[in-house]
């Protein structure tokens, strides 16, 4: 069994957006928290910033890139190695290129499904393996979209990514229960964050017009009127990284401000 006094996260795509939103809110909500992510520099600042509001040792940086399995598996047992457990894992890192249907080549297509879907199964396999070790379930939490929900224009291979990571959701779901572990997908809309503000920014450039533009583009739908807040989708993460989620497997949450009706 595990000797952390506080519940153990391993956040991915922790150093930026809403990655670093949900690390901030799971901090709030009392775990410590492994601030994971391709950029070392971003993560150090992000852990520095949580263990200065939430006390020394509340987080610690690790570099890791999603797409390549063994930097992961090796990613996750240096977290349980320093914290002394594990809980929750949320699969959060992801590219998200514009890849136009008639054009996109093999290698963007390769290093988007390595990513977004790689870093998915390799996330899963690595957090079962330390839940097994240490004797007790726990909590698998990917990183769909609205995306995956519906198709979006100019979006053929991250959607595809997205629609992909509900069915590996479910499946894992399904594996992974007798083992007393839950997995659930968490699905946002348009949110502030850089990597949105990239794909509005080559909508707009595309069409001749500016970055406000594209991003009208993706969020002229909204119910409420507004874009999504990464705390927003933090809020969310925070339910299913929690005991209150506990009767809930193989579910997308959608968090989209009412975009998609199912
Ligand atoms: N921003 C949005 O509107 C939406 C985002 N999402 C999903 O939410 C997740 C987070 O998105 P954002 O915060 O917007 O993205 P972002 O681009 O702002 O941040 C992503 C983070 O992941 C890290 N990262 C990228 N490749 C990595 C790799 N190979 N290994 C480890 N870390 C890596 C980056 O360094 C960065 O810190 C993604 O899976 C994205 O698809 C879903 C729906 C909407
Ligand atoms: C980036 C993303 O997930 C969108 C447009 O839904």
């Amino acid at each position: 069994m595990g000797n952390a006094t506080k519940k153990v996260a391993f956040i991915t795509g922790a150093g930026q957006g809403i990655g670093e939103a949900i690390s901030y809110r799971l901090a709030t909500d009392g775990f410590h928290v492994a601030v994971a992510d391709f950029n070392l520099e971003t993560a150090t600042e992000v852990a520095k910033a949580l263990n200065s509001k939430f006390g020394d040792n509340t987080a610690i940086p690790i570099k890791v890139d999603v797409s390549d399995r063994e930097g992961v598996m090796q990613a996750v047992d240096e977290a349980v190695a320093h914290f002394g457990d594990l809980h929750v894992i949320v699969n959060n890192a992801g590219l998200g290129p514009q890849t136009p249907i008639e054009t996109f080549t093999y290698d963007e297509y390769r290093k988007v499904y390595d990513v977004n879907v790689g870093g998915t199964y390799w996330g899963i396999q690595a957090a079962v393996k330390s839940f097994k070790k240490l004797g007790h379930g726990g909590k698998i939490i990917n990183a769909s979209s609205q995306a995956g929900q519906v198709g979006n224009p100019g979006l053929a291979v991250y959607g595809g990514t997205k629609f992909a990571i509900r069915g590996i959701t479910q499946t894992a779901a399904k594996d992974l229960a007798p083992l007393g572990i839950t997995v659930n997908a968490f699905c946002p809309g348009i949110v502030k964050t850089p990597m949105m503000m990239g794909i509005a920014e080559q909508t707009g450039k595309e069409a001749g017009k500016d970055t406000e533009w594209g991003l009208k583009q993706f969020s002229q739908n909204i119910t409420l009127g507004r874009l999504s807040e990464p705390s927003d989708v933090a809020a969310c993460v925070s339910y299913l990284a929690g005991s209150d989620s506990d009767y809930m497997t193989g579910q997308a949450l959608i968090i989209d401000g009412g975009m998609v009706f199912n």
